[in-house]
């Protein structure tokens, strides 16, 4: 059987709607749920194959964006969130009781992407998030058992065919962000 990539998107990358302003996020549980609101839409969407980003059950990838963090306000039921690991760069706030990763924050403010938040659109009830528009950290799904080294052509070839270049790192603007941020830091820019 083929490699699930994500279930939001392995029937084909639906466009988001222009202009959309935002909505909520809600966690997986069936009462009680943690509720986040996003005021304004996601930038840079991406399904990411990293381990430490959250994806449902059987998916090999996530998929993950980005809000600034004075868009993201938590309106509901914040006392079930817990940071699922302090010493990752991305402080990843989970619902304690149904493992959801509602939120991650960077707290590092020499952090290139200090700033921005970030989060999973496929826990909103609302349509019309930008969509998914490449793949990062493909090759980490060997990493978290998603794949077996074999598989790996078939799943860049899936990619394409989803219209996600696939990369191993981000995609080249995030990476020329970074390094713009540390040619910055580092007085030659
Ligand atoms: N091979 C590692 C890669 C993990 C990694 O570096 N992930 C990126 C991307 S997450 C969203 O795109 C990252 O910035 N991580 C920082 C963090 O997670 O705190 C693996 O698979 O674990
Ligand atoms: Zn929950
Ligand atoms: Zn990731």
């Amino acid at each position: 059987m083929a490699i699930s990539i994500h279930p939001s998107i392995d029937n084909g990358v639906k466009k988001g709607a222009t202009g959309f302003a935002g909505g909520t996020l809600q966690c997986n549980c069936a009462s009680d749920k943690v509720e986040v609101k996003i005021d304004g839409n996601v930038a840079h969407n991406h399904a990411c194959g990293c381990t430490k980003c959250w994806k449902p059950e059987g998916a090999a990838f996530s998929v993950v964006g980005v809000v600034p963090r004075d868009k993201l306000s938590v309106t509901a039921n914040e006392g079930k969130l817990a940071v699922v690991d302090e010493k990752a760069t991305i402080q990843r706030h989970a619902c304690k009781d149904c493992g959801t990763h509602m939120y991650g924050r960077i707290e590092n403010k020499d952090h290139p992407f200090f700033g921005l938040d970030f989060i999973h659109t496929e826990l909103s009830p609302q349509q019309g998030w930008e969509e998914p528009r490449f793949a990062a950290f493909v090759s980490s799904i060997i990493e978290g058992g998603g794949a077996k080294p074999e598989q790996m052509d078939g799943v860049r070839a899936r990619l394409a065919e989803l219209g996600l270049p696939p990369y191993d790192a981000l995609n080249p603007t995030l990476m020329d962000a970074i390094s713009t941020h540390v040619a910055k830091r580092n007085g030659v820019l």
